[in-house]
């Protein structure tokens, strides 16, 4: 049987003139985390919006697995729109247990899990407080708990972290894994590349509309597994160019940062590395998906091999 919960095939869409969406596909499946990457305007949440049935796509289909054609499990999807705010003026149990009645969750349970998410979160004894006592990234959190209140089984959290102080984001973090390995299947898009690296199962990058990456973070990081070493040091940046191996420089000042061919041996490539470099100080880093995401977006190619179409 398959994992599959949501299905997304060739997805288009305009606004006026202007094409935001071409061709985008993917899956979000159980237990996994689907990272939905991309600069700003990509089409993240255009394309988020169209799952969610808020906007209509020109072409493509969205496909819940054990729906019928078009239709949008509401009361399976938990969904933490880019635009926050709630009620101001209501209490935040009332607003949760609101939540819960819309989806048709049990009212007893769902405030048993209030609770429970409101201590987690550090807002234990709030719920009688309202939204406009809390701050931005209390209120969010609020929000955030409304999304999963149901137990759903599709999570759909646009900009989750945006506006969360460190610690409230890697709480956020921890909760969004153990949804996941409770089962959950979701799709999150997020700026934060650190924190997808380190939670997503599988990642889709848009530019300027366009799939650019997409795989399990395993296959883009076999496929982007390459090194960068930085030297700090006064070198000539043809000289750093001319050694085997060596796809690109950039240089500032007296710091060279070299990127590596794909299938190199790094212990072996330092070893070969011509005895006039002047090296004061020498580093040998994987790239992260920080630094493929700035590539992506500045339209720079971290390879020839890049260039491929990849899927
Ligand atoms: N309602 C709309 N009318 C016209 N253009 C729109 C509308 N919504 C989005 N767009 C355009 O569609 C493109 C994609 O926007 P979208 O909000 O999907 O990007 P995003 O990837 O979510 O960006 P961000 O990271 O800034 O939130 C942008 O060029 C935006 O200006």
């Amino acid at each position: 049987m398959s994992d599959t919960v949501l299905t997304v095939q060739g997805l288009q869409k305009s606004f006026k003139n202007q094409q935001v969406l071409h061709d985008v596909s993917f899956t979000v499946k159980k237990g996994e985390i689907t990272a939905l990457l991309g600069p700003n305007g990509a089409g993240k949440s255009t394309t988020i919006r169209s799952i969610m049935g808020i906007l209509y796509p020109d072409q493509g289909a969205i496909h819940f697995t054990g729906e019928k054609e078009g239709q949008i499990p509401k009361h399976k999807i938990g969904y933490l729109p880019e635009e926050r705010g709630l009620y101001k003026n209501v209490k935040i149990m009332d607003i949760l247990l609101y939540f819960a009645e819309l989806k048709d969750y049990p009212l007893k349970k769902a405030k048993e899990r209030a609770l429970s998410y409101l201590k987690k979160f550090g807002l234990e004894g709030k719920d009688k407080v309202s939204i406009e006592e809390l701050s931005k990234g209390m209120g969010q959190k609020v929000q955030f708990i409304a999304s999963i209140i149901h137990e759903p089984e599709l999570l759909i959290l646009d900009e989750p972290f945006s506006g969360l102080d460190p610690v409230s984001q890697e709480v956020f973090k921890e909760e969004i894994r153990l949804l996941a390995k409770n089962g959950t299947a979701i799709l999150l898009s997020a700026h934060q590349m650190n924190l997808v690296e380190e939670m997503a199962d599988r990642l889709i990058m848009l530019h300027k509309g366009k799939e650019v990456i997409s795989g399990t973070m395993d296959e883009v990081k076999k496929r982007y597994a390459s090194f960068k070493c930085t030297i700090n040091g006064q070198n000539d940046k043809q000289q750093l160019l001319s050694i085997p191996g060596v796809t690109r420089v950039e240089q500032r000042e007296h710091i060279s940062v070299l990127f590596l061919n794909q299938d190199l041996n790094p212990t072996e490539w330092i070893r070969s590395l011509p005895s006039t470099i002047h090296i004061e100080e020498f580093r040998l880093d994987r790239i992260s998906l920080h630094e493929i995401f700035i590539d992506v977006a500045s339209d720079r190619t971290l390879s020839a091999e890049e260039e491929k179409s990849y899927a």
